[in-house]
């Protein structure tokens, strides 16, 4: 397959109605394409299936599951410079009301109250923008891939549900056959040419709480041993920065629903104490977060690797070729596409110190990773 060819596959997909989904791994350079053969809405029942999940931020509803097993599936390989899109950078813009802003400060506000007079340490509030565009849901794909090469990057489809995107720089979980990796990923600032910058003590805060709630989170699960966690640094995610930990271990094969089960929504998305912090979010908001802050990405997908020509044991090196992998992302700095329409998601971090002006500018800043692209 040739990558005209790849993206002539999507846009005949979305014009016959037929799900699927298109995405690339961080600092990847294999396309991947999921092409469903018929419209049936189906949910994940268990995390045995062989597929591509796409799960809302409130765990009490169902996530959406692409059956591996009943689509058509392939792989490319390409170089940045075969991307050839319209243009790679937008200059649509987007007003912002004052109301907007009046209710995402007055927002941020009611959470530091929760947060002083409650048992509440953390919240992470967002919004919705919506912009007028023209519906050009490959075209903005492409530039994606582009644009965010450490990024996991999918257009994701089902025509009950609707055409999402995003360029994503959380994981929730990645797993190889027993070992698994995770991070702590919070605070933010504008990307101004380099990532050594100094952090203050609130995004210090903000970002420690989600390591540490992640560390007594892993450590409940049984069979869980040997857990890496790294220095704290910084991470670029396109014009922004934030604060990262790397979290690694080995767990035993049958606990990966649980792994996922207690950690989305991790604190990043959601807060402290996570119930408290879930509930504050679906009663304050006044919108549904929907996919926003969900998670997407590959479940138990069998991966082929060439056999280690070093190693002796014959039995051993053949019972290694397949390999069990799933890869899970947060659904951050995502859109929804509409007929005219694409409904930007963002939000922020919210402790006893944050300032509300200065948590809305940070929303207008996540926007840009999309609106870039527009
Ligand atoms: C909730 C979002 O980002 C999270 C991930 C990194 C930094 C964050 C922050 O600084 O608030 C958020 O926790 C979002 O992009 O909508």
């Amino acid at each position: 397959m040739t990558l005209p060819i790849y993206f002539q596959k999507l846009e005949q997909q979305l014009e016959a109605q037929l799900p699927f989904v298109a995405y690339r791994h961080p600092n990847s350079d294999e396309l991947h394409l999921q092409l469903q053969q018929d419209a049936k809405l189906e949910y994940l029942e268990n995390f045995q299936q062989e597929g591509f999940v796409f799960a809302p931020f409130d765990d009490q509803q169902n996530t959406i599951f692409f059956d591996r097993k009943k689509a058509e599936f392939s792989k490319l390989n390409y170089a940045a410079e075969e991307l050839i899109s319209e243009k790679t950078t937008s200059t649509t813009t987007f007003e912002t009301t004052l109301q907007q802003k009046n209710f995402h400060e007055n927002l941020v506000e009611k959470g530091v109250e929760a947060i002083k007079n409650s048992a509440l340490e953390k919240v992470v509030l967002s919004r919705k923008q919506v912009l007028v565009v023209k519906t050009q849901p490959i075209e903005y794909f492409k530039r994606l891939l582009k644009n965010y090469p450490t990024a996991f990057v999918y257009c994701w489809y089902h025509p009950q549900v609707g055409l999402w995107l995003a360029a994503t720089p959380e994981t929730l979980v990645k797993t190889q056959n027993n070992r698994f990796k995770t991070m702590a990923l919070a605070g933010t600032q504008v990307f101004e040419g380099t990532t050594d910058v100094s952090w203050g003590e609130k995004e210090k805060e903000e970002q420690a709480i989600v390591t540490r709630t992640i560390e007594n989170a892993l450590t409940t699960i049984e069979g869980i041993e040997r857990l890496q966690i790294s220095e704290v640094h910084t991470h670029r995610a396109g014009n922004v920065v934030h604060l990262k930990t790397d979290i690694s271990g080995v767990f035993l094969k049958d606990s990966l629903a649980e792994i996922v089960t207690s950690l989305h929504p991790t604190p990043a998305v959601c807060g402290l104490p996570k119930q408290m912090a879930k509930e504050f979010i679906l009663k304050e908001e006044a919108y549904d977060r929907t996919f926003y802050s969900g998670y997407v990405g590959e479940l138990n997908i069998q991966v082929e690797k060439p056999r280690n020509p070093r190693k002796r044991n014959v039995e051993n090196s053949a019972f290694n070729l397949i390999e069990r992998q799933s890869n899970l992302y947060v659904n951050l700095r995502c859109m929804q596409l509409l007929e005219n329409k694409a409904m930007l998601y963002i939000g922020g971090g919210i402790t006893i110190d944050s300032n509300p002006n200065a948590e809305w500018e940070e929303t207008l800043r996540k926007a840009e990773t999309m609106q870039k692209v527009l």
